[in-house]
C-alpha cells in the first residue's frame, strides 16, 4: 500500500467527519499529501455536514454514538463512507444495510458504498487473518487489547471483530467451547466473552493500539502480536480504503475484503 505517483483521471473529493480527533486529523493530513485526492471538507462536532462540501466519499472518524447518524447522512446524499469509527455491531450493520439499499446512485454515479473497517493497520488486518487460520487448531483462545485511555469503547473494534472471526472458525472447524473451570467471578476479572472468546482491555498512558491473541495447547502456547505505535499506521489504510470503496457497492465489513486479504 505504498503511494503511487500515477494520476487518476479526475481527483477524488473528500471530506472528513471528526476532522479534529486523534483519527480525524491525521486523516486530513493524509488526505492534503495524497496524489489524486483533495479535501473539500473537515467537518467537526457540532457542524452541520450539509453536501459535505460536494465530496465523493466521506471519512468517518467520530464516536460510536454519532457514526451510524453521520453515516446515514452520507449515504442518503450518494455519497461513498469510509468508517473507521467501531461500535458498529449486528443491529448497527442490519439498519445500515436497509439504508444503503434504499440510497439515491452515488455522486459518483453507480451505487453507493459503505466500508466498515475496525482497523485499517495492514499488520492488524493480518494478525486477525491469522488468529482466525490457527484457532481451531487450539483448546484455549483469549484476546488481549491494549490501547491508550481517551479510548471511549471497550473491547476494541479490533477485538471483537477478531473474536467473532476466531468463534465462527471455531464454529466452522466443530471446535469445543474453551475450557475454563471458573466458577467464582464476582468482579468480573475473567474479562468480557465476545462469540464465545474471553476479550480483556487494557487501557494504560503511553499505549497507542495494540492486540494480543494467545491460543494454548498442552504444554505449548501460540502468541500473535500487532503494535499500532503511531496512528500514522492507519493512514495508507484509509488512503487504500478511499480510492477504492466506489468500486465496492453496499456494506463491507472489513478492509481486507478491499485488499485480497479476506
Ligand atoms: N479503524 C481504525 O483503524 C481506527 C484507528 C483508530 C481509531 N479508530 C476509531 O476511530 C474513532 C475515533 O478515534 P479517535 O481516537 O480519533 O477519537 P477522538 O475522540 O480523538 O476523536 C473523535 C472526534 O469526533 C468528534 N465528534 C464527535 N461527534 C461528532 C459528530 N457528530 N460529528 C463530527 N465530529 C464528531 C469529536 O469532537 C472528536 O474530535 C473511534 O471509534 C476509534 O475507535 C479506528
Ligand atoms: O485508538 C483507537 O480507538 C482504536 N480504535 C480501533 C479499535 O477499537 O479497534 C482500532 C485501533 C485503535
Amino acid at each position: 500500500m505504498t503511494e503511487t505517483t500515477a494520476r487518476p483521471a479526475r481527483e477524488l473529493k473528500v471530506a472528513v467527519i471528526g476532522a479534529h480527533g486523534r483519527m480525524g486529523s491525521e486523516a486530513v493530513r493524509a488526505v492534503e499529501a495524497a496524489h489524486g485526492l483533495s479535501l473539500v471538507a473537515a467537518h467537526g462536532s457540532g457542524d452541520d455536514l450539509g453536501d459535505l462540501g460536494g465530496a465523493d466519499v466521506a471519512v468517518e472518524l467520530t464516536v460510536p454514538a454519532a457514526s451510524p447518524g453521520n453515516v446515514a447522512h452520507c449515504v442518503a446524499r450518494g455519497v461513498h463512507v469510509v468508517v473507521g469509527t467501531t461500535g458498529w455491531d449486528e443491529a448497527r450493520l442490519e439498519t445500515l444495510r436497509a439504508q444503503v439499499a434504499d440510497a439515491p446512485a452515488a455522486v459518483t454515479g453507480g451505487a453507493v458504498g459503505v466500508l466498515i473497517a475496525p482497523n485499517f493497520a495492514v499488520g492488524a488486518l493480518l494478525m486477525m487473518s491469522f488468529a482466525a487460520k490457527a484457532a481451531p487448531f487450539f483448546e484455549s483462545v483469549e484476546v488481549i487489547e491494549l490501547h491508550h485511555p481517551g479510548k471511549v469503547d471497550a473491547p476494541s473494534g479490533t477485538a471483537a471483530r477478531t473474536a467473532a472471526m476466531i468463534g465462527r472458525a471455531r464454529d466452522e472447524a466443530g471446535c469445543d467451547a474453551v475450557p475454563d473451570a471458573t466458577t467464582h467471578d464476582p468482579d468480573g476479572a475473567r474479562g468480557a466473552r465476545v462469540d464465545g472468546i474471553p476479550v480483556h482491555s487494557v487501557r494504560l498512558r503511553g499505549l497507542t493500539a495494540h492486540q494480543e491473541v494467545l491460543l494454548g495447547n498442552a504444554g505449548e502456547m501460540l502468541t500473535l502480536r500487532h503494535d499500532s505505535f503511531d496512528r500514522g499506521s492507519f493512514m495508507p489504510g484509509v488512503l487504500a480504503a478511499v480510492r477504492a470503496v466506489a468500486d465496492h457497492p453496499g456494506v463491507t465489513v472489513g478492509l481486507e475484503h478491499y485488499l485480497g486479504l479476506a
